[in-house]
């Protein structure tokens, strides 16, 4: 699909699209390259490309195609070092949780002559670096690409092409729709994750040894959010500040009002309430949009099929 791929930043996203490129053979050759020498020499170790290269510039000399996976804050940086080096007509993409920040910031850096198309694979883990990566990651995930009005469609289509050869389905948005979007269904969950970790945390007394015993399902699913990697939160909160502070407004209005029925013994409300949100569960599982990730599992695994699963329970006692 192309002659020369290079990946820029080869943690759980870089190392799996390595993966996913050599399965499927989408390259002649995969350069990998990244900021330190460990991990870099980590990737080589596990294999993950053809040729290794710490100069970022360097790296994408001749790439026809160019898949920058590094944390959101970095872009722009990435983006100025790799400017200069650039072929022409190449295509320039990256991965990251937020993308108006990303095309800000990488936009003004790239030369004219490259088609720049941001994008996102709604698909992840809470694990990191060179080793978490695994070539089914983007199996049935959506990924979200967000062209610039002057995007060349031919270049669009190229792109969209290649993340179908990852197993992806492929949706196109402007950069604001997918910031408002993913806010609410991503950054606030994991947001939430941190939160509820953390004042766990904080009740010395009934955590430690306790919060381990007996954490239920629940909790563990926010544990398992809650590991995910610092930097890469710290720069999706920092990069998607104002929609991520709408959505928690909101998020705190509709809290104080379930802690108002709680308070006021309110069982109508928090009934329907709790009905409504079970429904949503439900749609989603009849999309088949549900994942499962098992037992602190390092991978994403879809369901099987519908009728392979128990029927869920209506009602309660
Ligand atoms: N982890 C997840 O579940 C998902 C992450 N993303 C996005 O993908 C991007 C990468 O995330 P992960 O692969 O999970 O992170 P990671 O922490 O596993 O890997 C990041 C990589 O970037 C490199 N790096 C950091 N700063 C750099 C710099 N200035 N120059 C060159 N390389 C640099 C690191 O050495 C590492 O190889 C992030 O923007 C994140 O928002 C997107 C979808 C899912
Ligand atoms: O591990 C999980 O549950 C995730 O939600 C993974 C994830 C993290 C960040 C993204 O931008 C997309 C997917």
């Amino acid at each position: 699909m192309f002659d020369r791929v290079a990946l820029v930043g080869i943690g759980l996203i870089g190392s799996s699209l390595a993966h996913v490129i050599r399965r499927e053979g989408l390259a002649g050759t995969i350069v990998v390259s990244t900021r330190s020498a460990a991990t870099l020499e980590r990737a080589a170790e596990l294999d993950l490309g053809d040729v290794y290269e710490g100069d970022p510039a360097k790296a994408v000399e001749n790439a026809d195609l160019v898949i920058v996976s590094v944390p959101v804050g970095a872009s722009g940086a990435v983006a100025r070092a790799i400017a200069p080096a650039l072929k022409a007509g190449a295509i320039v993409t990256d991965v990251g949780s937020t993308k108006g920040s990303v095309v800000s910031q990488m936009a003004p850096e790239l030369p004219s002559s490259v088609h720049f198309i941001p994008g996102h694979p709604i698909a992840g883990t809470e694990r990191s670096g060179p080793d978490a990566g695994f070539a089914d990651l983007f199996d049935g995930r959506w990924c979200i690409l967000t062209p610039l009005p002057d995007t060349d469609p031919d270049a669009l289509a190229r792109l969209s092409g290649f993340w179908e050869a990852c197993g992806s389905k492929v949706d196109v948005m402007d950069p604001a729709h997918h910031d408002m979007v993913l806010a609410i269904v991503s950054h606030l969950p994991h947001i939430i994750a941190y939160n509820i970790v953390g004042t766990a945390d904080d009740l010395e007394a009934v955590t430690k040894s306790e919060v381990i015993k007996y954490s239920a399902s629940g909790f563990r699913d926010f544990t398992r959010l809650a590991a995910s990697d610092p930097t890469m939160w710290r720069d999706v909160c920092l990069h998607n500040r104002e929609a991520i502070l709408e959505m928690l407004a909101r998020f705190s209005e509709d809290l104080s009002a379930l802690q108002r029925a709680i308070r006021w013994g309110d069982g109508d409300k928090l009934f329907d309430l709790f009905t409504h949100t079970r429904a949503v569960r439900r749609s989603i599982i009849e999309a088949g949009q549900d994942i499962d990730v098992p037992d602190f599992g390092r991978h994403v695994v879809a369901h099987p099929p519908r009728d392979a699963r128990e029927p869920e329970k209506s009602g309660s006692s």
